[in-house]
């Protein structure tokens, strides 16, 4: 079993009257890719930023290779490579400057990775900062935080702004890392990004956490969606049965769409009932699945 490299313990951080984060408590192993997943103003930028020792927590506490976040932010921002929601940058310097700026600050010769990263993200590294698009800049970001390879990779909203192509790129690199050891942490409202990548998942809502899980248990609770149409009207309640969750039913009730979990005979005798038209049995998007948590 891996050691915890990131701890959270009743993590908690309000801005005066404004919620912020209340009571969190998770940990991230090493090795892990591990996603933190919610809707806007959930609290992501929030927690992470309490991580890096940016924002002090006003209850609980968070620890990073067992060392306090607050005390030792200094220390633990050695081996970790951290990608900000929203990045300020030195605008009148070259990329090449800035990333060399992040190197020395690391006290590394990292002038072969910087030109490999650079050249696999299509980032020009003779432009000045000032004159880059947004999903440029984001990509600078990028760069900088995986430069050093750090052993723990924290990263807000990584790929957003990032077009589809490249988005595909940065994830083969974050694989790569993974697999030559490094721990990734990354926050996402995107779904879709948090399945192609990360082992296990926190999900938060309004500052709290609602639950952790492995990308597994998400996929394995069973759940299959069923969409139908009918050639006679399906009378009212016929659905209602254990299993069957967001139901929804046409107008003229001769379709429906629901998600099922159960015994896979209790649904085939219903269906059997009814003078089907068509059918479409489907695994759910993790959207579907998660749909529940927001609801
Ligand atoms: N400096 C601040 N002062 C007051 N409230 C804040 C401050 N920063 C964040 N908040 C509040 O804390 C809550 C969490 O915000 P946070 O930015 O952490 O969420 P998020 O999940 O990162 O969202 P987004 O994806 O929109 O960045 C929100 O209700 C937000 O309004």
């Amino acid at each position: 079993m891996s050691e915890p490299m990131i701890v959270l313990e009743g993590l908690t951080k309000s801005y005066g009257k404004h919620r912020g984060i209340e009571n969190i408590s998770f940990s991230v192993n090493s090795g892990e890719v591990f996603g933190f997943i919610g809707p806007n103003g959930a609290g992501k930028s929030t927690t992470i930023r309490t991580l890096m020792g940016l924002l002090k927590p006003t209850g609980g506490c968070a620890s990073i290779f067992g060392l306090d976040c607050g005390q030792y932010a200094a220390e633990i921002a050695k081996d970790v490579g951290y990608l900000p929601s929203e990045n300020c940058y030195y605008n009148d310097l070259k990329v090449r400057e800035m990333l060399q700026y992040t190197a020395d600050l690391y006290g590394m010769d990292c002038n072969s990775r910087m030109e490999e990263l650079a050249e696999r993200l299509n980032l020009d590294l003779s432009r000045k900062i000032q004159d880059l698009s947004l999903g440029n800049k984001k990509k600078v970001g990028i760069v900088s935080a995986l430069l050093p390879s750090p052993k723990l990779l924290i990263m807000d909203e990584p790929t957003s702004g990032l077009d589809p192509l490249i988005q595909q790129t940065f994830y083969e690199i974050l694989r790569e890392e993974n697999k030559r050891g490094m721990t990734v942490f990354l926050s996402s409202h995107v779904l879709s990004e948090v399945q192609k990548l990360c082992d296990r998942v926190a999900i938060l809502r309004e500052g709290k956490l609602i639950d952790v899980q492995s990308m597994e248990e998400l996929r394995g609770n069973g759940y299959k969606k069923i969409s139908l149409t009918t050639k006679e009207p399906i009378m009212k309640g016929f659905f209602s049965i254990p299993g069957v969750a967001n139901l929804k039913q046409g107008q003229e009730c001769t379709s429906a769409s629901f998600m099922f979990s159960g015994n896979t005979m209790t649904i085939m005798d219903k269906l059997h009932q009814l003078k089907l038209e068509d059918i479409f049995i489907e695994e759910p998007s993790l959207e579907e699945i998660f749909l529940h948590y927001y609801e």
